[in-house]
């Protein structure tokens, strides 16, 4: 959506309660807004911070209705408008923000309530501490027939370091399956809240919702921050705007800031100039400035998503501040190759890709080059979630090579040492670990034991959610877990063998020494076949490399076309053979099976071993 003729919608008041934009059927360009009057001490800034589904949208609109931001819907028709408004957007704007300002009237002072919205998965823990960094407080929700689950508690903890307020909320007490007494005393015994604290509501039909409201003001401090300071401003989310490139969201620390002035990046240096400035309303509106503990987003000429670096500070030409603190730039943890299956059709895949990287700075991208497969791009995504759409090759976390004079972080197979032992200058290898919790009732507690062990978790915890209260009881149980053990069916395992009852979370715990080895050899004859000089090569644990040896050759045996001649595949690790099969060769009707579903169905099987994109005749 550009700024420019759009309909003016909304009713916003100015401190004084003067109406500064008014609900229009005409189209007309929308006069900015002045925020001049927006003091610190008017201004709340929070999140709504909770687990998948426990009703942060539908509590967001409710706000959003109380206010008189948006009108009223008929309840059982509450179709998401902060949802909503991210399909229309995807038209013009990639959004991944529900960050919106509400206007609203305490003790005959207008305020303004800054809603900021935090990344709802565990992948983004980072990104969610740093929306949070812009917060002064949040909204910790929990489904009261569902009780605490792993992400309330890994949010929890973020809000916490960072030192926000927390107002305790209790939502979905419509429900004949609400248990709001129990759930108290969960979120009592797990973050020593304070049942009196605790506000019960319905999000669905609006009870309770009002208290929430006025407790965002009683309870949660204003900003700081002057006007006479130099500017800095925190960049704490960014969109893609097809027009107007990329738009970012600030908070506003100290300085004022307009339409024309001149910025830079503490994080890359480069400069802008502001050429929009508004506040998200939910709808963007104009504003003049923004001024100190303001919340608004800005457009200013940034072409890639990937130079709006959450977290980064954001200053004036000519005086550089310092920036917050505790800033690094978003880091890739897992990694896939990805390669036309045919070579040209190169160019198109790396259009699509880059246009995905332009909006979405979560994946970078990089060329890749290889003898077996041709042009291709290795992806980088910040985890696991961000894999959903792609169904592409194997998946890689970046091992750190420890040599005797150096560390090295290895992203691509092709980089990893082939023979790891005392004698040779690599001293050891490590893998990224996460440290993961899970919680479950008491009755999948075996089957969530088994499956850690059998994904090498380690440095096991347990401990029960509900103790003492006599009913039926959830374990959280915590551990340190190879991320590479994560990537693949591990989310599918633990829905299936809780029958859907797990909730998972985890995050980034560093790296371990670990005792792994490269599985180069895979079939030698599949890669002569194709004349290939370059063999695809796996990383697996020591205790894994048996399994997945097998594996791979049985799965191969059935993609790779049959020859004139028998074929062994086989795996190995340095000269030892791990595994084996024979490729028979064809029998008389050898033509058949080289006609269009056969080969659809090669393709088909190769894409269940990861290879989907492999050139297989
Ligand atoms: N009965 C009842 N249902 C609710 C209430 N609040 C939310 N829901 C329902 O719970 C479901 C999830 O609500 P959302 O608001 O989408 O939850 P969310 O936390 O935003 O979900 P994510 O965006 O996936 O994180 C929807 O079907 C809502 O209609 C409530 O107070 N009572």
């Amino acid at each position: 959506m550009s700024v420019g003729w759009h309909r003016v919608a909304f009713r916003v008041l100015g401190p004084g309660g003067r109406a500064c934009f008014s609900t229009s059927s005409r189209w007309r360009a929308p006069k900015p807004l002045a925020m001049d009057d927006f003091t610190c001490d008017l201004i709340r800034n929070f999140s709504i911070i909770a687990h998948i589904d426990h009703g942060k949208s539908t509590l967001a609109d409710r706000l959003l209705e109380l206010t008189g931001t948006i009108k009223k819907k008929e309840v059982g028709k509450n179709e998401q408008v902060l949802d909503k408004l991210k399909v229309e957007r995807e038209r013009g704007i990639t959004v991944k923000a529900q960050t919106a300002s509400m206007m609203h009237s305490f003790g005959g002072k207008q305020h303004v309530l800054n809603l900021i919205d935090t990344p709802g998965h565990v992948d983004f823990a980072w990104e969610v501490s740093r929306s949070l960094a812009a917060c002064q407080g949040a909204l910790l929700l929990v489904d009261a027939s569902q009780g605490v689950q792993a992400q309330t508690i890994s949010v929890f903890h973020i809000a916490q370091e960072r030192g926000l307020k927390i107002i305790p909320v209790l939502n979905k007490i419509d429900l004949p399956a609400a248990q709001p007494e129990r759930i108290a005393a969960q979120m009592q015994s797990t973050f020593g809240t304070d049942p009196t604290d605790i506000i019960q509501i319905s999000a669905k039909t609006g009870r309770g919702v009002d208290q929430v409201l006025q407790a965002i003001v009683d309870r949660i401090p204003p900003p700081s921050g002057t006007t006479t300071g130099p500017l800095k401003a925190f960049l704490f989310d960014s969109m893609y705007d097809r027009y107007r490139g990329v738009i970012s969201l600030v908070a506003l620390q100290d300085g004022i800031l307009k339409k024309g002035d001149r910025i830079a990046s503490c994080h890359t240096k480069k400069k802008y100039e502001i050429t929009d400035i508004g506040i998200l309303n939910p709808e963007e509106i104009p504003v003049t400035s923004l001024h100190p503990g303001q919340v608004g987003y800005i457009a200013c000429n940034m072409k890639e998503s990937s130079e709006a670096h959450i977290g980064d500070t954001l200053y004036r030409v000519g005086a550089p501040v310092d920036p917050m603190p505790g800033f690094k730039p978003a880091k890739a943890m897992v990694y896939a190759g990805i390669f036309p299956i045919d070579t040209s059709d190169f160019p198109k895949l790396e259009e699509s890709i880059k246009r995905l990287a332009l909006t979405d700075r979560s994946v970078t991208i990089q060329r890749e080059s290889s003898t077996a497969l041709g042009q291709g791009c290795r992806l980088g995504f910040l985890g696991t979630l961000h894999m959903d759409d792609v169904s592409s090759s194997l998946f890689w976390v970046p091992y750190k090579i420890v040599y005797k004079d150096k560390e090295v972080y290895v992203s691509n197979p092709t980089e990893f040492p082939d023979a790891i032992d005392v004698s040779s200058k690599v001293k050891e290898v490590q893998e990224p670990v996460v440290k993961a919790s899970i919680i479950v009732p008491e009755e999948y507690f075996g089957e969530m034991m088994d499956l850690c062990f059998t994904h090498r978790a380690e440095e096991l915890e347990h401990k029960y959610l509900d103790a003492g209260t006599g009913t039926e009881s959830r374990i959280m149980l915590t551990c340190v877990i190879p991320l590479s053990e994560i990537v693949t069916d591990f989310f599918d395992q633990l829905k299936s063998r809780s029958s859907g009852f797990a909730s998972f979370d985890y995050e980034e715990a560093g790296y371990k020494p670990s005792n792994l080895a490269k599985v180069p050899s895979f079939p030698w004859y599949f890669f002569s076949m194709a004349n290939l000089s370059m063999p695809l090569a796996l990383v697996v644990h020591r205790s894994h490399e048996d399994a997945i040896g097998k594996l791979w050759v049985k799965k191969l045996v059935k993609v790779i076309p049959r020859q004139m001649f028998e074929v062994p595949i086989q795996a190995a690790v340095g000269k030892k053979i791990i595994a084996r099969e024979t490729l028979s060769a064809y029998r008389a009707d050898v033509t058949a099976g080289l006609y269009g579903g056969h080969v659809e169905r090669k393709m088909k099987a190769s894409k269940e071993i990861g290879i989907d994109t492999l050139v297989l005749t």
